[in-house]
């Protein structure tokens, strides 16, 4: 997997001069982000930010930005943050969007994760749940506040949009365990009319998706 990733850096750097990828958050990347950060990359070239973030401060453990930090801060890569300190739940979606405005589109990259519920980024079940999928794609980014909140992270949620997610020239989906793979198939297999934000994502993706699994 980091190989892939590593291929994708240097050729996003070889043809455009610059790689700009989305990395999810949570735990399913972390080896995967130790491995990748001790490449010798063209990392000057690269800017990184979460497909999603949870509102809480950089420093604090359930943080996707702080998380990123962590493994590629000492690096030369530029490190794009969804929030700012000044944040709320007012305000985080428009500042996001305006931020996400600076980049170059379409990313080189979406890297996602899924939970075993079929979240993706931090598009998770409640009233925000068609706003994330639907919004055209001025709006990058939403605010979420899921309902139920998840028991690993209950906290409200800043995310790319699905408009943001599927514009990339490659997006990978890294999952792992028995239930997420039967939970990921269903989901690729209902397709728009899925009722799980991967099988959403997946179906409108502009490039297609390269599934990593392992158990
Ligand atoms: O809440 C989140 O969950 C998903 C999946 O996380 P994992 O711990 O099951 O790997 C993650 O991709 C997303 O970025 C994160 O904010």
């Amino acid at each position: 997997m980091a190989d892939a990733v590593e291929s994708i850096i240097k050729c996003a750097i070889e043809v455009h001069g610059s790689a700009v990828l989305a990395l999810p958050g949570g735990t399913t990347p972390v080896p995967i982000f130790r491995e990748l950060a001790n490449r010798n990359l063209n990392w000057s070239g690269v800017t990184l930010l979460p497909t999603d973030d949870r509102l809480v401060p950089i420093d604090h453990v359930l943080s996707n930005a702080g998380l990123i930090r962590r493994f590629f801060g000492s690096t030369e890569a530029r490190l794009v943050t969804l929030l700012d300190d000044d944040d709320g739940i007012d305000t985080v979606g428009y500042s996001a969007s305006r931020t996400l405005r600076t980049l170059r589109w379409p990313l080189d990259l979406v890297w996602l994760g899924m939970g075993e519920d079929g979240h993706t980024a931090s598009i998770l079940p409640g009233p925000d749940f068609e706003a994330a999928l639907n919004r055209s794609s001025e709006h990058r980014a939403c605010s979420v506040v899921p309902d139920p909140m998840p028991l690993e992270a209950a906290v409200a949620r800043i995310t790319l949009t699905r408009a943001a997610l599927v514009a990339t020239r490659c997006l990978i989906l890294t999952i792992t365990g028995e239930k997420k793979r039967l939970v990921a198939e269903r989901a690729f297999r209902e397709g728009c009319a899925s009722t799980v934000a991967i099988g959403r994502v997946v179906a409108w993706a502009q490039a297609p998706a390269v599934v990593f699994w392992c158990k």
